[in-house]
C-alpha cells in the first residue's frame, strides 16, 4: 500500500529536507489547516448546526453576510491570533486590518483571506470554499499597519484553498510546485492525494458568467464568441462550459483536469476593474494556477505583477490553461 503522507508530514519535509519554508511559515500553514478543518465541519452540519443563511449584515464591500461567512472568519481570526506567527489579517469580511493583540506573541507574517468564498452557494449545499495568502511583513519595528498588506502577489510566500465539496482538499503551493491533500475525517488529518499538480496547456472548456455577456468588452466577447461556435468557427473544435459561481470549486476544476476561467471587467460598473479581490481571492488562484504550469492575467498584465493601492481593491481576472489565457490576452492587445 502506497505510504500516506500527512500535510504536517509534508511540511516538516519542505522545512527540513528541501530546506523551502522557515518553521515559523510551516506553523502558520498547519494552523491555516486546522481552522480549514473546523470550517469544513461547520459546512457539513448545514441545516444541522444552524449555520446556514444570512447573518443580516454587510461587509465592507457592501455585501449581504452569510451566517457562515462570519463564522469561518471568526475561525480563522481565533486559530491563528495566538499563534506568534502572524503580525496581522485582513479578510474580505473586515473593513481594515487585524493586528495581532500584544498580549500574544507577535509574528513576522501577514495572512490574508476569503474565509468563504462562493457565499451565494452555501444555502444550496454546492462547494464553497476558502482561500488564502501568507504575506512577509515588511523589515522594521514600527508596528504594523494597512499599507504593508499592499505588495504584489509576486511577493507572496504561501498560498492556497480548501474546497469544501463531495471532498474536502487543501491545495497548497510555498513557490515549489502545487500539492493537494485530501481531508480523511475519520483520522481527523489531511492526507496528501496529489503532488506537482499541472494544468494542462490545452483546454475545451471555459468558464464564464454568460448571462453577463452583453456587458463584456470585445475581447472577451471575441474569445466567447470563438468559442461558441465550435468545430465549425476559427477554433475548429467544440467547446463545454462550467460556471460553479464559486471561484474556488471553478478553480479546483481547472487544476484537475484543465480549462480557463473568466471574471472579466464589464460595463455594468465602469469604474470597477472587476469583481473578484486582488488580494484574496486573484493573487493566491494566480499563483496557484502558474505554479502549476498556468498562467493569470487581468487582460492586459500578469495578475502577480499588479501593484495593489488598496487592501479590497478588485480585479478583472482570466485564469487556467496557458494557451488559452495567453489567446484572451493577446486579444486584448489588438484593440
Ligand atoms: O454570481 P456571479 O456574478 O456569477 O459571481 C460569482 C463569483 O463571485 C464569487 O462568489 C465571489 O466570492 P465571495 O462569495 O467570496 O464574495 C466568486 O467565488 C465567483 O466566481
Ligand atoms: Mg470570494
Ligand atoms: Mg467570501
Amino acid at each position: 500500500m502506497a505510504k500516506r503522507i500527512s500535510l504536517t508530514r509534508y511540511l516538516v519535509e519542505q522545512q527540513r529536507v528541501d530546506g523551502l519554508i522557515p518553521s515559523q511559515l510551516r506553523l502558520l500553514l498547519e494552523v491555516v489547516a486546522r481552522a480549514c478543518k473546523s470550517i469544513s465541519q461547520a459546512v457539513n452540519k448545514g441545516a444541522l448546526g444552524g449555520v446556514l443563511g444570512s447573518a443580516d449584515s454587510e461587509n465592507v464591500q457592501g455585501e449581504v453576510q452569510k451566517k457562515l461567512d462570519i463564522i469561518a472568519n471568526e475561525v480563522l481570526i481565533e486559530a491563528n491570533e495566538w499563534g506568534g506567527h502572524l503580525a496581522a489579517m485582513a479578510s474580505e469580511e473586515m473593513d481594515g486590518i487585524y493586528v495581532v493583540p500584544n498580549r500574544y506573541p507577535q509574528g513576522e507574517y501577514l495572512l490574508l483571506f476569503d474565509p468563504l468564498d462562493g457565499s451565494s452557494n452555501i444555502d444550496v449545499n454546492v462547494s464553497i470554499g476558502t482561500i488564502f495568502s501568507v504575506l512577509k511583513k515588511p523589515e522594521g519595528d514600527r508596528g504594523v499597519e494597512e499599507k504593508d498588506f499592499l505588495q504584489a502577489g509576486g511577493q507572496q510566500v504561501a498560498a492556497g484553498y480548501c474546497v469544501y465539496g463531495p471532498q474536502t482538499t487543501l491545495v497548497l503551493t510555498v513557490g515549489d510546485g502545487v500539492a493537494m491533500f485530501t481531508l480523511d475525517r475519520e483520522q481527523g488529518s489531511f492526507v496528501l492525494t496529489q503532488e506537482n499538480v499541472r494544468i494542462p496547456e490545452d483546454t475545451k472548456e471555459f468558464a464564464i458568467n454568460m448571462s453577463n455577456m452583453r456587458h463584456w468588452d470585445e475581447p472577451v466577447r471575441r474569445y466567447i464568441d470563438e468559442c461558441l461556435q465550435g468545430k465549425e468557427g476559427p477554433r475548429g473544435k467544440d467547446f463545454n462550459m462550467r460556471w460553479i459561481a464559486s471561484m474556488v470549486a471553478d478553480v479546483h476544476r481547472i487544476m484537475t483536469r484543465g480549462g480557463v476561467f473568466m471574471y472579466p471587467w464589464d460595463k455594468r460598473e465602469p469604474n470597477k476593474p472587476g469583481k473578484l479581490r486582488l488580494m484574496y481571492e486573484a493573487n493566491p488562484m494566480g499563483w496557484l494556477v502558474e505554479q502549476a504550469g498556468g498562467a493569470a492575467t487581468n487582460g492586459r498584465q500578469r495578475i502577480l505583477d499588479i501593484q495593489p493601492t488598496q487592501l479590497h481593491e478588485r480585479v478583472s481576472v482570466i485564469l487556467g490553461s496557458k494557451n488559452e489565457v495567453e489567446r484572451v490576452t493577446g486579444y486584448h492587445s489588438t484593440v
